[in-house]
């Protein structure tokens, strides 16, 4: 929580106004930032000063993982985050390869799970690197990446947070996420919990104990209808962190595409401030 208020007040103090063709609203930026989670001692990093939907969150993750394209697979699992972009945005709208309603393209899991080769078949990242790091192999390339530049125009947005590399060291396991742009009142709350909860299952389901989750990101800003609110966030005293548990029954990627809901995940002794309700640039 510390390090989280510490990155929106130094975007207030030292932020710079940037203007933003995609969404038409400027954004006070700041460049580089750094956010350690320390899966292993189970330091869920949930934010305390507002109410924070974090099933929404990891309902998303869970999306991603297995690879969904629609807005409509992810609402019905709980979360309602690609609405907007796959049927509010003009340019998505126009695309001719856009499929219909709730159709959000090639992005995220798609590439994850789908990418697409030159031969015509396709490759799994994610499979490959559950199938290595069950066996106890690091080949210092276990990445997943949702980067496909050559198939930008055949989704809705470009990957926000595109790459997480897995490294196996000692008996742990690390999680290094790469985020190119981030929207700290409302992304960062997701995916600071998307970190934390990726290395947590990765563990589980490799048999690894969890060490850290690394989180960086290039751009991260605050969009100008924002920013009162956040200050306003930013004189509420935060509360300790809750902890988060993980149904023990939940063994491999299998079970992660199959049966699990955000049920799976309970949250304990969450303390928070009340809700804020920040407006969404599409
Ligand atoms: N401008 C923008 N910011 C984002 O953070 C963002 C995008 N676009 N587009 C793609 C995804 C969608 N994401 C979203 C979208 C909506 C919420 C949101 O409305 N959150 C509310 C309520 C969540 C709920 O009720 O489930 C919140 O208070 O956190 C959060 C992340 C993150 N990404
Ligand atoms: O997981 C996510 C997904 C998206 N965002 C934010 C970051 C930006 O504000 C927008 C994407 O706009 P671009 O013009 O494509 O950069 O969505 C996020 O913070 N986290």
């Amino acid at each position: 929580m510390r390090q989280y208020l510490q990155l929106c007040q130094r975007i207030v103090d030292e932020g710079i106004w940037v203007e933003n063709a995609r969404t038409g609203t400027r954004c006070l930026t700041v460049i580089n930032a750094d956010l350690e989670y320390d899966v292993g001692n189970n330091q869920f990093p949930l934010l305390t000063t507002r109410k924070s939907y974090y099933k929404a969150a990891i309902a998303e993750l869970l999306g991603y993982l297995r690879g969904y394209d629609s807005a409509a697979q992810f609402r019905a699992i709980g979360c309602n985050t690609w609405n907007a972009n796959a049927n509010e945005n003009q340019a998505w709208l126009d695309n001719p390869h856009r499929k219909g309603e709730d159709d959000m393209g090639r992005v995220y899991g798609v590439q994850g799970r789908r990418w697409q080769k030159p031969d015509g078949s396709t490759l799994d990242q994610l499979a490959k690197i559950v199938s290595n790091l069950s066996k106890g192999i690091d080949d210092r390339a276990e990445i997943l990446t949702f980067y496909n530049p050559g198939e930008f125009e055949l989704g809705c947005l470009r990957p926000c947070m595109h790459t997480h590399t897995f490294s196996l060291l000692g008996d742990k396991l690390y999680l290094t996420s790469y985020q190119r742009s981030c929207d700290v009142p409302l992304g960062l709350n997701f995916n600071q919990v998307q970190c934390f909860v990726l290395l947590a299952l990765m563990a589980q389901i490799t048999g690894h104990k969890a060490g850290k989750a690394y989180h960086k990101i290039a751009n991260a800003h605050v969009y100008e209808n924002q920013l009162e609110l956040l200050k306003l966030q930013l004189q509420r005293e935060p509360y300790p962190s809750p902890r988060l548990t993980i149904n023990p029954e939940i063994r491999s990627l299998t079970d992660l595409e199959t049966w699990v809901t955000t049920d799976d995940f309970v949250l304990h002794d969450y303390q928070y401030h009340p809700a804020i309700k920040y407006p969404f640039s599409v």
